[in-house]
This record gives structure tokens, C-alpha cells and sequence, in this order.
């Protein structure tokens, strides 16, 4: 087996495992991507509808600033986030977003003047101040305070992810395609690289590195409909919970989109709603009103979904040969904004559904979208339990999403967190050799051949595709927008099933190379596992969180639940993960746990709120005349890379002008 050595080795060549490897390579550190497929078609590109940075410039956007940012993604992710994380982010993402415009991407503009927007289903007109014109502009989203996310028309994960990719180019950091990457090479202490398999030549291969990043992206394609591409399988999730010591977090916490296209689940971007497009019941009638007197359409996305789907089971839904489902309605924008700043979508409406959105609705339904679970890191992106191992992007649980992710923080989350974590790997590059038995890299190269062996030359008759498709129909039968634990216990049961079944799968192509039957056979087992640690912590979690929604327990627990579920696999031939948890320290949050504003307030209150209420009072009290920095430092103090602390700068803390118009 050929055995490559580099300091830093990245899984993944989307927008997260990219800018890792970028801030690697700056410090000029050996460098090596690894990707299923070419870096320009990672899953990054699909994201259509923008970022979220508080950078303030447009009129809408007065006021809003890093707290505004935190406050929102904390209150997003129903307190289920680590803070600090957050606060992490949201200093960062204004430089990200102007790291990107440096490096190319067309960020959309502030035009001076009056402009018309649709809000609230009716035609305003915003006037955007002179000194802002030509600066970067900003779009309504979903559970924010302020228009915040940033965009090129909805193409944003296509621009970011050409300039990044050219940006890596231009660096020479080397992208190894077509490599898949199904082993973790560690000693149970430090990781030391992965055995890839060549998708073209069946060629194994042993990647050894002093730091190894996962960066694969989310599990979507568990489920049997997703906006997802058909890559985001959860394999990196799978290779760190098959090394027995890694842990996954919160792996129940499954984002469902409200509107993804009927049939298909092709997505269609919040930026629909968020420019000012509405939902309509099978009788025309725009209902979320009724539900969310004050968010309506924009209500946070698990809130949006769990009424759309509550609204159906009503007998609300229009008919079709697909089950019922509810319409997306921008006609309302008029045909001039969907053909400037709704291009992808209105390219999906005619390809896949053969309408025009600009005069026609758009069927839609709640599809499975994001994952929030995923590997278990720090804060600065290593692993707790295995030296040496990195994960960022969708394919990691850093945490700032807890257990709803709010739309537009995801692509902020790849280059912000690649942005941080980067450093951080770079460190560890820099401060650790390659130390590394050539025995145990054998040792898991061996392993792995066999698997592939017995799958070749065995006797095994179990049909790859059918188990997938099983476990594809489980989860979303049983492991979907509303839960509970009778449906739960089924998942997991069925789910073991599938997992003792697929330990005699048989392939019928015997090819040692370009095999897909192959491919799927190494990749459903582990599937499985991902699965399992979704429906087994879904179904120990008995509260409701986030886009965790149990119908058996509608209210979320802050006193029992408010911790974080770590998933493990110990012993390989378990039938369901280790479960563990990790609390969270109410005595640490800048922002205790409260009312998230959207139904009832009937949160069951965790014994230590109060008085972290009260501590953080008295701390506000004794500082006095303070900035607001000053405050922040004194509730909660985060840590960062020297390089990224600078304040970010805006033009409403500037000029008197904007700040009349907040
Ligand atoms: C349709 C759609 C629209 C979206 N729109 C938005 C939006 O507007 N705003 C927003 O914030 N978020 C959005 N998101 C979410 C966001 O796009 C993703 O969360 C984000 O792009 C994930 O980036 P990533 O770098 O973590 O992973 P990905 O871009 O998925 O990249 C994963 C990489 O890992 C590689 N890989 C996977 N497995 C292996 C393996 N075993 N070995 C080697 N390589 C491997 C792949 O080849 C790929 O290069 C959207 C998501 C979807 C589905």
C-alpha cells in the first residue's frame, strides 16, 4: 500500500475542509485535500440563498451588530448551542464575508436610494443611505432581528465555493479526487491519517499526517428525501464513531427545510420568503399568520416546518399524486427581482416542475435539510478524545447550531469555522511531529482489504441498494418532524435489523475498481451506524428542542435535558451506539435560558437560570459606563486566534446618519 505523508491532511473539499487547508498552507505547512469528487462540485455549491455577517450596511440591517448575531443564533438553536462557539462566530463572520470579497466573489451591493421591497406581503419602499452605496447588501432570513444575510442573487454557495476553490488553486494545494476516505489511522489516543480507496482504480491508499481534519459534510441522504446532494452520506461521522473513541454530538438534531419542491425535495431558498414570498394552504389562504402572529413565514425554520406539517395534518394540504403538500407563492416579488435575485430557483421551478414561478405557485413540503449533529469538537475544532483529529463544516459539531441552525449560518459556518479552526489546525501542525508505527498503518490498511475482499470473493446475499432504501423509509417514517417514542423504539429496532443484515451484504459486480455496487457496500454498514445514533439519541431525548420534537414530550426540559448528547461505538459489534451526555453549564452563558418567542412559553426551567440572571445583573451593575464590548468580556469571555480579534468596524458606529435611520 502507497503511503503519502503531508503535515496537514484534509477530508472534504468543500467550503469548510478548503479554507482549513488554505489557513494551513499560509503558514506554509504541507497541505493535502482529499475529495470524492472534483472540489468545485462539493456539496457548498448548491447553497443558494446567502450568509449571515452583521455587517450593518443596509437600512434594514441599522443596529445590528455581533450581539444581535449571537443573540439570534443562540435563541435559534433553542439554547441547545455551546455560547462561546457562537460568540466566536459571530465576531468572525464580518471579516469572512470581506476575506471573500477580496478574493473574489461577487458579493451583491448596496444601491443609494429608494428601492422597493415586499414585506409582510405588501410593497414598501426602503431608501438606502448615500454613504452605503456600493457596500455589501443584505436580505431578510428566517429567526433573525436583522437583515443580515449576504448574498450573490441565489447562487451565494456557487460564488464562494468557485473564489475559495481558485483562492486553494492559486496556493497549489493539492485536491486528491475521487478519493474516498473509509478508515481513520489512530492509536486510541492520536489520530495519524486515513486509508482512502481510489473510486477510479479500487487502489488503497494511506494518507499519514500530523493533523487530520473531517470536513465531509452533513448526513442528509439517511433520509429518503433531501435537499442534500446523494454524497452527503455521513461517512466522516461514520469514520470517527467506528474508531470506538471519537465522539458524535448531538446527532438527533435533523434540520426538516419548510420548502423543498414537491416531489423531488429539491430546495427552494428561505431567500423566497425572506425577500418577501408567503405559504398557502390548498384554498389559497396564507395561514402562518395564524400560527406566528409576529415571524410568520419567517419564523425560525423548525417552527416554520412543524407548522406547515401541523397545517396539513389539518386536511389543509392541496392534493397531488405525491401526497399533500402546501405552495410557495413569489409571484407576489414580480417578475424583474426572481429573474435577478431568484435565478436558481426559478431555473428548478421550470426544470423540474415545468412552471413559472413568476405567475405560477410552487408546491412545497418540509424535506430533510441540515444536519446539526455531527463529529464532537472543541472550540478549537479537535476532537476531546482523539489528538490530532479536526472536523469542521456541516460534518462537525462545534456547536453553534445546537438544535436548529438558523438559515444562512451554515455557509458563514464553513468559511468562519474553517477561518478559526484553520488556525488552530496550523498550530498543531506546527507544534507536532509525524509519529507513526508503519505497523499500525498495515494494520488498518489490512482491515479494510478484507472488508473489501469479503465482499468480493464471500457468500454474503444481502442487496446493498434494497437495505438503503430501507433505512431511508425508516427514517423518515419514524425519525422525522414529529417524533415519539413508540415510532423512536420502532427506528431503532428496525435499524439493528438492517445493521445485522448488512453484515452479510453480497455483491453481484466483482470488479475490484470503478464499482458502485462496491462503493455502496462499504458505505451502507456504516450508514447504518450513523442512523442508529440518530434515531437512538432522538429517541433517549424525551423533551423537545429545537427540531427535536417529541409529540410525548412537547415541552422542552431545561432542568433534565438542557446537555448534549455524545454518541460512541465501542465495541464494533454493538447494534446501537454508546450514548453519554455533556451538560451545559447555565452558570457559563452570556445568555441564559429563556423564552424563544415563538407558541407557548412552557419550557420546563433549569434550577440555575435565575440565578445567572442575577449574577450577570449585578456583573452589568458594578462595571457601569461600559462599552458593550466591556460587558460582553465581563459576562462571558471567549478565546480566538490573536489574528482574528480585532473589533470589526461599521459604518452605523461611525456615522450619525445611519444611526438616525436604526
Ligand atoms: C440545497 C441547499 C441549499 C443551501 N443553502 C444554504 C444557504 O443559502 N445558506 C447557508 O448558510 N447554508 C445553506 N445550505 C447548507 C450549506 O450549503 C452546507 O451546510 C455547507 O455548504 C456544507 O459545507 P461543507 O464544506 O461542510 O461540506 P460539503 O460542501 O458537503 O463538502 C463535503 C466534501 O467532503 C467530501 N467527502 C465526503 N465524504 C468523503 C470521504 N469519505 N472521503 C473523501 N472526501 C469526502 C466531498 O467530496 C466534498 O468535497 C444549503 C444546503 C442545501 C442542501
Amino acid at each position: 500500500m502507497k503511503i503519502i505523508y503531508t503535515d496537514t491532511l484534509v477530508v472534504g473539499a468543500g467550503l469548510a475542509g478548503l479554507r482549513v487547508a488554505i489557513a494551513s498552507k499560509e503558514r506554509g505547512l504541507d497541505t493535502l485535500v482529499l475529495s470524492l469528487i472534483p472540489a468545485k462540485r462539493s456539496h457548498s455549491a448548491a447553497a443558494q440563498g446567502g450568509m449571515q455577517a452583521s455587517l450593518g450596511n443596509t437600512v434594514k440591517g441599522m443596529g445590528d451588530d455581533e450581539d444581535v448575531h449571537f443573540q439570534d443564533t443562540v435563541k435559534g438553536s433553542d439554547w441547545g448551542c455551546d455560547q462561546q462557539v457562537a460568540r466566536m462566530f459571530a465576531h468572525c463572520a464580518p471579516k469572512a464575508v470581506r476575506e471573500l470579497a477580496n478574493w473574489g466573489v461577487p458579493w451583491s451591493r448596496v444601491t443609494k436610494g429608494d428601492r422597493e421591497v415586499i414585506v409582510n406581503a405588501e410593497k414598501v419602499t426602503l431608501t438606502e443611505a448615500e454613504q452605503a452605496h456600493g457596500l455589501i447588501n443584505a436580505r431578510d432570513f428566517g429567526g433573525t432581528k436583522k437583515w443580515r444575510t449576504c448574498y450573490t442573487a441565489d447562487g451565494t454557495g456557487h460564488s464562494l465555493l468557485y473564489a475559495v476553490d481558485n483562492k486553494a488553486i492559486s496556493m497549489d494545494i493539492p485536491v486528491h479526487e475521487r478519493m474516498e476516505a473509509l478508515k481513520i489511522i489512530h492509536d486510541g489516543k492520536r489520530c495519524h491519517g486515513v486509508i482512502a480507496r481510489c473510486l477510479i482504480t479500487g487502489e488503497l491508499r494511506a494518507y499519514i499526517a500530523k493533523s487530520t481534519t473531517i470536513a465531509t459534510g452533513g448526513y442528509g441522504r439517511i433520509y429518503e428525501v433531501s435537499t442534500n446532494a446523494i454524497i452527503c452520506e455521513g461517512i466522516g461521522q461514520a469514520l470517527a464513531l467506528e474508531t470506538g473513541v471519537a465522539t458524535l454530538g448531538n446527532m438527533e438534531a435533523v434540520q426538516f427545510h419548510p420548502t423543498a419542491i414537491v416531489p423531488v425535495g429539491i430546495l427552494t431558498t428561505e431567500g423566497c420568503r425572506g425577500d418577501g414570498g408567503i405559504l398557502r394552504d390548498k384554498d389559497g389562504y396564507r395561514f402562518m399568520p395564524d400560527y406566528e402572529p409576529e415571524k410568520k413565514e419567517l419564523a425560525s425554520r423548525d417552527v416554520v416546518s412543524r407548522r406547515m406539517t401541523e397545517h396539513m395534518r389539518k386536511g389543509k394540504g392541496a392534493d397531488s399524486p405525491y401526497g399533500p403538500h402546501l405552495w410557495l407563492d413569489i409571484t407576489l416579488l414580480g417578475r424583474k427581482h426572481i429573474e435577478t435575485n431568484l435565478r436558481e430557483v426559478k431555473e428548478i421551478c421550470e426544470n423540474f416542475l415545468g412552471i413559472d414561478p413568476a405567475k405560477d405557485w410552487i408546491p412545497v413540503r418540509p424535506t430533510q435539510h441540515y444536519s446539526m449533529g455531527g463529529i464532537r469538537t472543541k472550540h478549537t475544532g479537535e476532537s476531546p478524545q482523539l489528538s490530532g483529529l479536526f472536523s469542521v463544516g456541516e460534518a462537525a459539531c462545534w456547536d453553534m447550531h445546537g438544535f436548529n441552525r438558523l438559515g444562512g449560518n451554515s455557509l458563514a459556518e464553513t468559511v468562519v469555522g474553517g477561518m478559526i479552526v484553520g488556525k488552530y489546525v496550523a498550530d498543531y501542525g506546527e507544534q507536532h511531529h509525524l509519529e507513526v508505527d508503519t505497523a499500525l498503518i498495515e494494520q488498518f490498511g489490512t482491515v479494510l482489504q478484507k472488508e473489501i475482499d469479503r465482499l468480493i470473493d464471500g457468500d454474503g446475499t444481502e442487496n446493498p441498494f434494497e437495505l438503503k432504501l430501507a433505512m431511508q423509509k425508516i427514517m423518515m417514517d419514524y425519525v422525522g418532524i414529529f417524533r415519539n417514542g413508540n415510532e423512536l423504539q420502532k427506528a431503532v429496532d428496525e435499524l439493528s435489523d438492517l445493521l445485522v443484515r448488512s453484515r452479510n451484504i453480497g455483491i453481484k459486480t466483482k470488479k475490484r475498481h470503478a464499482n458502485p455496487e462496491l462503493v455502496e457496500a462499504l458505505r451502507v454498514p456504516r450508514m447504518l451506524k450513523v442512523a442508529l445514533t440518530v434515531a437512538c439519541g432522538a429517541n433517549a431525548r424525551t423533551e423537545s428542542r429545537g427540531a427535536h420534537s417529541r409529540e410525548d414530550y412537547p415541552q422542552r426540559n431545561d432542568k433534565d435535558w438542557l446537555n448534549r448528547t455524545l454518541s460512541s461505538w465501542p465495541d464494533s459489534n454493538a447494534l446501537v451506539p454508546e450514548l453519554t451526555y455533556e451538560a451545559l453549564d447555565v452558570m457559563k452563558m452570556e445568555l441564559p435560558p429563556g423564552y424563544r418567542g415563538y407558541g407557548v412559553d412552557n419550557a420546563i426551567v433549569h434550577p440555575d437560570t435565575q440565578k445567572r440572571q442575577q449574577q450577570i445583573d449585578a456583573i452589568l451593575a458594578e462595571l457601569g459606563d461600559v462599552d458593550r464590548y466591556a460587558k460582553q468580556a465581563a459576562i462571558m469571555p471567549f478565546e480566538l486566534p490573536e489574528a482574528l480579534r480585532p473589533k470589526n468596524e461599521r459604518l452605523s458606529d461611525t456615522l450619525s446618519a445611519f444611526g438616525d435611520k436604526a
